[in-house]
C-alpha cells in the first residue's frame, strides 16, 4: 500500500517500492529520528544522485527504533513521532519514503548481506547514502567500509556522508535530546535546522486559566521524548493554516494547581485568541524561558505568569518573529 504526502510517496516497505523495474533508485538510509541538519546531508546526498542520474531519491528509515525491540525497559525517546518525521521527510522534496518496520527478522540480517538484500528488495538500487559513522546489519557489526565493499561486488554506489560539526562536537539526535531535556532549547533548534515543534488537540481543562487572565489552550503532549518541564516562548498555528500566533507556554504537570502524571502543554496567547477546544494546532518552540515550579498559591502564580508574558513579549522583540509582525 503507498499513500501521497504532497509530491511524496509513502511505503510501508521497501519491497512495496514499486517504481519502474529500470528507473535507478537513490536511498539515503538512516533512523532520521529529529531530522537535523547532518541528517538533512544524507538526504541532499541521494537527491543530487539522483538528479544526475535521472532516477527516483527515496529516504528509507525504519519503525520503531532498534532500542525498543533490544532495551525495551530504556529504549531512546523519539524527537518526532512518526507523524511528525513523515511530515519532515515530506518536505525535502524525496520522490518516496519507506517506513520499513524494524522487525526482529530485520535485525537479524547479516551484515555481509545488507546491500545483497536491499538490491533483491529494490532490483534498480543505484547508490545509498548514510552518515560515515553509520552501522548496519546483525549485531550492528557493519559499517560503511563494509557497506562500499558490498557495493564494489553488487554494483550499487555507496556514499558515506562526512559526519556534520557544531562547535567540536558531532551533531547528533543523541545530542539534541539532551539538550531539549536539558532545557538548551535553542541550541537544539540550531542543530535541528528547523525549530522544534509539536501538534496537539485543544482539550478542556480546569477552567482555572480565565480567573487568573491567563486563559490556556491546553494541548495533550503526544510526543516520546519530553523537552525539559518549563515556561517557553511559542509560536501557535492551526495544522493545516499558516499564520503564526505569538504565544507564552507552560509544558509539564501544574504541580501548584494538580500534580498530572501525563505532561501537558499550555499556551496563553499574546495577541486575540481564534482557537477552541478540538482544534489540532501546531505549536513551534522558540525559546526556554525558566523551569516549571510549585509555587505557595494562585496568586504567586499569576504573578509569576505576568512576568513570563513580559519576558515572552521582549524575546519577540528581539527576534525576527517580532521585527516581522508575524510568526511566520
Ligand atoms: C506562562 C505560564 C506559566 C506557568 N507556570 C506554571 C508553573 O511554574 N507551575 C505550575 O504549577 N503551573 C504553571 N502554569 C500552569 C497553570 O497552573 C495553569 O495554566 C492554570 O492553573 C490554568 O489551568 P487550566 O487551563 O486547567 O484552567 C503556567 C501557565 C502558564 C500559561
Ligand atoms: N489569549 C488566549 N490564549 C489562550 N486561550 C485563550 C485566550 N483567550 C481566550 N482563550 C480561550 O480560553 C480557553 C481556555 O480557558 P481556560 O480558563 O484556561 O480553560 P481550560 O482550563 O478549559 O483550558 C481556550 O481554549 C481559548 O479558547
Amino acid at each position: 500500500m503507498n499513500t501521497k504526502m504532497g509530491r511524496t510517496l509513502q511505503y510501508e516497505t521497501l519491497k512495496s517500492a514499486n517504481y519502474a523495474a529500470d528507473c535507478p533508485v537513490h536511498l539515503a538510509i538512516g533512523m532520521f529520528d529529529g531530522l537535523h541538519r547532518g541528517h538533512q546531508l544524507v538526504i541532499e546526498s541521494a537527491k543530487k544522485a539522483a538528479s544526475a542520474s535521472g532516477g527516483v531519491c527515496g529516504a528509507l528509515t525504519f519503525w520503531p527504533h532498534p532500542s525498543r525491540l533490544f532495551r525495551p525497559d530504556d529504549p531512546a525517546r523519539m524527537i518526532l513521532n512518526p507523524e511528525l518525521k513523515r511530515l519532515e521527510l515530506a518536505k525535502l522534496g524525496l520522490d518516496f519514503i519507506v517506513e520499513e518496520p524494524f522487525t526482529r527478522e530485520f535485525a537479524a540480517i547479516e551484515a555481509a548481506q545488507f546491500l545483497a538484500h536491499l538490491k533483491s528488495e529494490v532490483p534498480s538500487l543505484s547508490s545509498v547514502h548514510a552518515g560515515e559513522n553509520w552501522r548496519f546489519g546483525k549485531g550492528r557489526t557493519g559499517d560503511m567500509t563494509e557497506l562500499q565493499r558490498q557495493g564494489e561486488t553488487t554494483g550499487v554506489d555507496v556514499n558515506a556522508v562526512p559526519c556534520l560539526d557544531s562547535g567540536s562536537e558531532r551533531v547528533s539526535s543523541t545530542r539534541i535530546r539532551n539538550l531539549l531535556t536539558t532545557g538548551n532549547l535553542c541550541e537544539a533548534n540550531e542543530l535541528l535546522g528547523y525549530h522544534y515543534y509539536s501538534i496537539g488537540t485543544v482539550t478542556q481543562g480546569k477552567r482555572m486559566g480565565r480567573t487568573i487572565d491567563a486563559p490556556t489552550l491546553n494541548l495533550p503532549f503526544e510526543g516520546d521524548l519530553k523537552p525539559a518541564y518549563g515556561v517557553y516562548a511559542v509560536s501557535v498555528s492551526d495544522v493545516s493554516l499558516g499564520h503564526e500566533y505569538k504565544a507564552v507556554a507552560n509544558f509539564g504537570l501544574r504541580p501548584t494547581v494538580e500534580m498530572t502524571n501525563k505532561p501537558l502543554l499550555e499556551a496563553y496567547l499574546l495577541e486575540k485568541c481564534p482557537f477552541d477546544y478540538g482544534h489540532r494546532l501546531k505549536v513551534v518552540w522558540h525559546a526556554f524561558l525558566r523551569q516549571e515550579q510549585k509555587f505557595a498559591g494562585v496568586d504567586e502564580l499569576k504573578r509569576q505568569i505576568a512576568k513570563d508574558v513580559e519576558e515572552a513579549k521582549a524575546f519577540f522583540g528581539r527576534s525576527d518573529l517580532g521585527r516581522e509582525g508575524g510568526a511566520s
